[in-house]
């Protein structure tokens, strides 16, 4: 579903992936790994369309690297960006809603989104209310479906664990893992090794810009030897 080829992503002076090779098959779920400042979000940025980038990134058999970021998510890009980032003042409902901005079959959105309230009963609830009184949690899981209104081929998370206590962290992959078997195609980046492997067909590993290790999920274990690598990290 997604190939990318010597991928060099550039904030200004400052080269952050130093040409990266990368691929998710449909259906899959892989997990892109590393350290704080690693270039994970830089990649996913490139991906998007977001961050300047050089190198060949193909979306179910097109390249789509010189498309710009509206044209990449009509054809398939979502992300549930880092820090969430929904729409505060916004209803849980009208967020839903903008996810599903870009989608020409208007009719199918409100079944959509009553979909994602039987996914996710405690938005259901607290549809009418500003998106910004939900828990951490809440509105992970609000991100997470707005990415999802727009039907994509493949759905980008960025830390969905980052900032969540243990428990609250366990019940998001969950949510990823129920994802994954719906058989929507997952890019997920984090710095949870343990938790992200463990619902990983294919694992990457990012260092200072580049891939230091790569491999089929089993080959990490549980996880723990990588935690120790990506250091300052607490699983
Ligand atoms: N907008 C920007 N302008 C300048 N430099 C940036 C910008 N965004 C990222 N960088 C730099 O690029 C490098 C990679 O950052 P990036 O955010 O991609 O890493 P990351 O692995 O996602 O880390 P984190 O988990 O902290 O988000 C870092 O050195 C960072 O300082």
């Amino acid at each position: 579903m997604l190939e990318i080829q010597d991928l060099k992503v550039t904030h200004g002076p400052i080269e952050a992936v130093h040409g990266i090779a990368l691929t998710v098959a449909e259906g899959a779920c892989v997990t892109l790994l590393g350290p704080n400042g690693a270039g994970k979000t830089s990649t996913l940025s490139a991906i998007t369309g977001t961050a300047r980038s050089t190198g060949l990134i193909r979306l179910a058999g097109t390249d789509i690297s010189r498309l710009p970021v509206e044209a990449r998510a009509k054809r398939g890009i979502a992300i549930s960006p880092e820090g969430r980032r929904i729409f505060s003042n916004l209803t849980v409902r009208e967020n839903l809603v903008m996810g599903a901005a870009g989608r020409r079959d208007k009719s199918a959105i409100g079944s959509d989104i009553r979909g994602w309230f039987e996914q996710f009963p405690i938005l259901g609830e607290r549809r009418d209310q500003p998106a910004g009184t939900l828990s951490g949690g809440e509105q992970q899981m609000l991100a997470i479906a707005r990415a999802l209104m727009s039907r994509p081929r493949i759905l980008l998370l960025d830390e969905p664990s980052l900032g969540l206590a243990p428990q609250i962290t366990a019940r998001i992959f969950d949510i990823i893992g129920d994802l994954k078997r719906q058989g929507i195609t997952i890019l997920l980046v984090e710095q949870n090794a343990t938790a992200a492997i463990e619902l990983s067909d294919y694992v990457y590993v990012l260092n200072n810009g580049l891939i230091s290790s790569e491999g089929p999920a089993e080959r990490y274990g549980d996880g723990s030897a990588l935690m120790d690598q990506i250091t300052g990290v607490h699983g």
